[in-house]
């Protein structure tokens, strides 16, 4: 029954976080060589990108997913220079990288009306080109979207992620006691009583070797990129995958967590991030957070623990360690004040530039005053 249920899920789960289509610019016009004439250019294809849009409607919308501009006019007498083919465009969801078959990035899609151009029309025939139009540049390019949240949840599997979002936001993620129960990525909102709201996304677990693309793999890490701030999830009892892997403490989950990101992208860890050390309900929890705690504290002693591989090159420095209980509530609080001061505090520091530069314009000005002389 449950695995029933997980296949449906990942046949019918409706997030498309990627497709590729064919896009093609038009053709330009025919030249008029008797009279000199140019034909029109054809039209170009560009991604342009709107909020409300998703890719899943796109998917859907358009099953054939090929996109093609107008062609340009060609020239007659009546109209010696044809008109230019209509520009295609196309709206995509807010969060897109937009890339070619070949991975080179054509240009990122990040706030509300953002244009990328996909694939140029062709030249109208002129006499250059013994009055012969060219053809639009025709390409496949693949659309990726990185979910754009204030706080990313990371953490190995069954940690307790999606319990986690469900007791701090009104997002209701599935939740069972087996590995990879989140296959995709889903955003709660977390309110607080001043109506301010902070969106975190619960992803799917990460593995040892998810740099490699193993388990999820890359597919998720990508969505840590645009999250704001991290918030690193672990089980205090430690994890273990299978019975033929080995176990992890949650200490060592935290190194793990940390090298997986780094080899992934290591600017990721310069993030500001807080770690939640979860099921503080469970036999000798608070003896296991006491050892964390000094493990992090000291972390170098305490590395030969790991595969030299394995081992971090930098430790991160977490904000705040916060115990909770997804089970008995200890701790949710604290944590919901502790993760909008920290993203408070982040946007604090962003807008004091702007802060002293706006009380400086409105300071008098120290520019001495012309003297009139006799
Ligand atoms: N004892 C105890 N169990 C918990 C707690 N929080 C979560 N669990 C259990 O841990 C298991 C995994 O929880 P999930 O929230 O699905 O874990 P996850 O990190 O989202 O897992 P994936 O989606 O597989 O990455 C479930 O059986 C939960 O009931 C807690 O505070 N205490
Ligand atoms: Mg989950």
């Amino acid at each position: 029954m449950v695995n029933l249920s997980r296949i449906c899920y990942r046949k019918y789960g409706n997030l498309v976080d990627n497709l590729r289509l064919y896009v093609r610019g038009g053709s330009g016009g025919m030249g008029l060589p008797r009279l000199g004439g140019q034909g029109g250019k054809g039209g170009d294809v560009w991604m342009v990108s709107k909020k409300e849009v998703t890719l899943k409607r796109i998917h859907d919308k358009y099953p054939h997913k090929r996109f093609v501009a107008g062609v340009g006019a060609n020239s007659s007498v009546k109209g010696l220079k044809g008109e230019k083919g209509g520009d295609y465009e196309l709206h995509v969801p807010v969060g897109i990288t937009v890339t070619n078959d070949d991975g080179r990035v054509m240009g990122e899609l990040n706030a509300e009306g953002d244009r990328v151009l996909v694939a140029k029309g062709g030249q109208g025939g002129s006499f250059h080109s013994a009055f012969t139009p060219s053809k639009g540049q025709t390409k496949h390019i693949r659309l990726d979207l990185k979910l754009i949240a204030d706080i990313g949840l990371v953490g190995f599997p069954n940690a307790g992620k999606s319990s986690l979002l469900t007791v701090i936001s009104h997002a209701s993620p599935q939740i069972a006691n087996y590995a990879f129960t989140t296959l995709r990525p889903e955003i709660g909102k977390v309110m607080y009583d001043d109506h301010k709201q902070i969106s975190v996304a619960d992803l799917p677990g990460l593995i040892e070797g998810a740099h490699l693309n193993k388990g999820m793999g890359h597919k998720f890490l990508k969505h840590v990129e645009r999250t704001k701030q991290l918030l690193f999830v672990v089980d205090v009892c430690g994890f273990q995958l299978a019975s033929k892997t080995p176990f992890r403490s949650a200490f060592e989950a935290v190194q793990l967590l940390t090298k997986e990101l780094e080899l992934y992208k290591e600017d990721l860890l310069s993030k500001p991030a807080l770690l939640v050390v979860n099921k503080m309900d469970l036999p000798d929890a608070e003896h296991k957070l006491e050892e964390l705690r000094e493990q992090l504290e000291n972390p170098e002693e305490f590395s030969h623990l790991l595969p030299h591989d394995m081992i971090p090159r930098t430790n991160l420095a977490f904000r705040d360690v916060v115990p909770v209980s997804t089970i008995t509530g200890l701790g949710l609080d604290q944590l919901k004040r502790r993760l909008r001061g920290s993203l408070d505090e982040e946007a604090a520091k962003a807008s004091e530039p702007l802060h002293r530069e706006r009380l400086g314009a409105l300071r008098p000005s120290r520019t001495p005053l012309p003297v009139w002389g006799p």
